[in-house]
């Protein structure tokens, strides 16, 4: 399932064909960057567009299930698509027509993509029930293997009752060899089933904690940049963190002592079996035993510590702002507070630990104790010579099968209340409305400069700020270069993120070749358009990597091309003109913010786009590399469509057009003013 082939494009074309998902067909059909998929990128569009499938091994019980239409990618030859019709499976041919489905017996090692839930047919079941069920065929094994293993779990107590009721009370040493050897088999067998059960049971929680990460993971990437803006990063990890509890619920003990619950009945049966009425006292302890671990459970949540999620941002917002803490020189306000904070977290800590251990403590002497209550009672059974004195020693030793898992599933319930709440905040994560959710299908055209246009667009933040830009109207025209000024924070830069797509305006329109942006597929489009930041960001890696994100396939030439005009040669100098040189060193950059804004022009260079928007480019007037730009903007222009921003006269002057704005509003738009030059506002 690794290959990358066209056939699985000409096959994902076809499903959503199938599918009666006809607009999304055409644009897959049309996307040249989707022309050489590989499976995880076959997966991911289906996930884009919020279809729910499962990949499994090829299968003829399975195909003839199945719904919808699949597809089926044999490992040796090309990807079909293929649907049940009746009772017979059909193979969607080349000439569009459906062929029947014959050689499936031949498929080894073929897998298929069978397609559960359209967009919307979803119904009322949350995601996270949804991805439960996708391991649905592991529930049997675990139930089976769960079974033998308390089956055989009886051996010991009742080897015990027959060495002390047969061998010794009969006096049949004979009969020993034949018990032990019935003991070890059904103890091998009770090891082998919990290995087992632990391999399945880990595998199982490691690959939903992995979907579930992979789906978070792509749900952040897809979501608006305003909203996760708005819910700050400690909260994306929370929910990144999520997935591992989830994984450590299932592969952990009280995972498995949850699963042993219902099966403690076969204990219990044969309590009942070996001494009668007796069963009512470990019966009666585990009521016992109930409502005072709820109990005290509650007492320990009561202690939960409270400022965790408050000491985490403030370790976040110190490492944010290093920088100004270093260079204000005055710590003792910062220490102060984290000093505070790690007090008040050590002490809640504390507390917490402390009930939780009562509350272990306490869980460990009931369970003690049914053992002791059960004994007590059943010596006066045995005097009465109503059971064995065999059949009192298996009772006690079967107590602990059943006070052992209830022990561990206790111990898991506030584990439960996280999985619970940890299901819930996933189920409603997924709710999140992405960039995708909408039909977002137009591929921008590559073949000359576009037209960019803004009608009346307003955007701000949020509803309590005034807005960043206040009705704003402009054309820029194929092949115009033109540039956006005005004073700090008068609305550039976010006006230049709206032209991007990242930020969307409240009302407006904005459109790219007369076609509103927000009809455009937003990753096609930014990949597709050429943006430099005024804040560059710096990846680990050398000077190439950080350049090849904008174009992984770019020659050396090329680089070393983009880099000269985004007038960075002072940056290749300082680097000895390698671009294999890495920029991070221990983890952190060895370049100036200036030489970095330098790669984040040259990477919106190097793209080659018909449209470049550029976030004060050349923001430290260097002279050198300002001329180097300067020549840059001139072969540019009639070629490429340009909106850049700028507090330099000197770039100013080159550009075609001249947008001024003002606390948001647009108070100037058109050519150079030939008498006097555009001052900023
Ligand atoms: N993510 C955001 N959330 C809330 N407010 C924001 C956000 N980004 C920008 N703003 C606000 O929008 C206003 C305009 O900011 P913007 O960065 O667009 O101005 P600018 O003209 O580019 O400024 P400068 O020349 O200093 O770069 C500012 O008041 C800023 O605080």
């Amino acid at each position: 399932m690794n290959t990358q082939h066209s056939d699985l494009h000409q096959s994902l074309v076809g499903l959503f064909q199938q599918l009666g998902m006809y607009a999304q067909a055409n644009k897959i059909a049309t996307d040249p960057q989707l022309h050489f998929l590989d499976t995880i990128g076959f997966n991911r569009q289906l996930d884009r567009y919020d279809i729910d499938f499962s990949v499994l091994p090829a299968d003829h019980k399975k195909m003839m299930c199945a719904i919808h239409p699949f597809v089926v990618i044999p490992s040796d030859s090309q990807a079909f698509v293929a649907r049940r019709k009746d009772e017979r499976l059909e193979q969607l041919a080349a000439d569009q027509t459906w062929q029947p489905l014959t050689n499936i017996t031949s498929m080894a090692g073929a897998h298929m993509v069978l397609i559960e839930h359209l967009p919307g047919q979803r119904g009322e079941q949350s995601r996270f029930t949804q991805e439960l069920d996708k391991r649905r065929k592991w529930y049997r094994p675990v139930f089976w293997l769960s079974l033998l293993a308390s089956i055989t779990g009886l051996t010991v107590p009742l080897f015990t009752m027959a060495v002390y009721d047969k061998v010794i009370g009969g006096q049949a040493p004979a009969e020993l060899p034949g018990i032990a050897m019935g003991a070890i088999l059904a103890l091998a067998i009770l090891v082998v089933c919990r290995i087992v059960r632990a391999a399945i049971l880990c595998s199982v929680s490691n690959r939903m904690a992995r979907d579930l990460s992979d789906m978070t993971f792509s749900r952040l990437l897809h979501m608006p940049l305003m909203v996760l803006g708005r819910v700050g990063i400690s909260n994306h990890i929370a929910r990144l963190r999520n997935a591992e509890r989830v994984r450590m619920l299932f592969s952990g003990p009280g995972g498995a002592g949850l699963i042993d619950i219902p099966f403690t009945l076969i204990a219990l049966f044969t309590i009942v079996l070996l001494s009668g009425w007796l069963v009512v006292v470990p019966v009666g302890m585990l009521g016992l035993y109930y409502l005072i671990a709820r109990g005290l459970q509650k007492y320990a949540q009561r202690a939960s510590p409270t400022l965790s999620t408050k000491h985490q941002n403030s370790i976040n917002e110190l490492t944010k702002q290093l920088l100004a803490l270093k260079t204000s020189g005055n710590y003792s306000g910062w220490i102060e507070r984290f000093i505070r904070q790690t007090r008040i977290n050590c002490q809640q800590n504390f507390a917490y630990a402390k009930r939780n251990g009562l509350n272990q403590a306490v869980s460990h002497g009931l369970s003690l104790m049914t053992a002791l209550v059960t004994v007590f009672t059943g010596i006066f059974l045995v005097l009465d010579q109503s059971i064995t004195a065999g059949a009192l020693i298996a009772s006690t030793m079967l107590i602990w099968r059943i006070t052992g898992p209830a022990q561990l599933a206790f111990a898991s319930l506030p584990k439960m209340a996280m999985l619970k709440s940890a299901s819930q905040q996933f189920d409603n994560f997924m709710k999140v409305k992405t960039e995708n959710n909408e039909l977002r299908l137009e591929i921008p055209d590559s073949s000359g400069p576009p037209s960019l246009k803004f009608q009346h667009v307003t955007l701000r933040f949020s509803a309590t700020q005034e807005p960043v830009l206040s009705s704003i109207d402009f054309e820029i025209c194929p092949g115009e270069v033109a540039v956006v000024i005005g004073p700090n924070q008068a609305g550039k830069s976010t006006l230049l993120q709206a032209a991007l797509g990242v930020i969307e305006p409240q009302s407006g329109f904005i459109t790219i070749n007369d076609r509103n942006l927000t009809q455009y597929d937003p990753t096609n489009f930014r990949h597709w358009a050429g943006y430099a930041p005024a804040q560059p960001d710096l990846f680990p890696g050398t000077l190439a990597d950080n350049l090849r994100i904008s174009r992984p396939e770019a020659t050396e030439e090329e680089l070393q091309q983009a880099l000269l005009e985004a007038g960075a040669a002072t940056l290749l100098d300082t680097l000895g003109g390698s671009l294999n040189q890495d920029l991070f060193e221990q983890g952190y950059s060895t370049l100036t913010a200036i030489e970095g804004s330098y790669i984040s022009l040259a990477r919106a260079l190097l793209k080659r786009s018909p449209l470049l928007l550029l976030d004060e480019p050349i923001a430290n007037q260097n002279p050198r590399a300002r001329r180097q730009f300067v020549h840059t903007l001139e072969q540019l222009k009639g070629r490429h469509t340009v909106l850049f921003s700028s507090h330099d006269p000197e770039l100013i002057k080159h550009a075609d057009k001249v947008l001024v704005l003002d606390k948001g509003c647009l108070v100037y738009a058109g050519p150079q003013p030939q008498s006097q030059p555009v001052q900023e506002a």
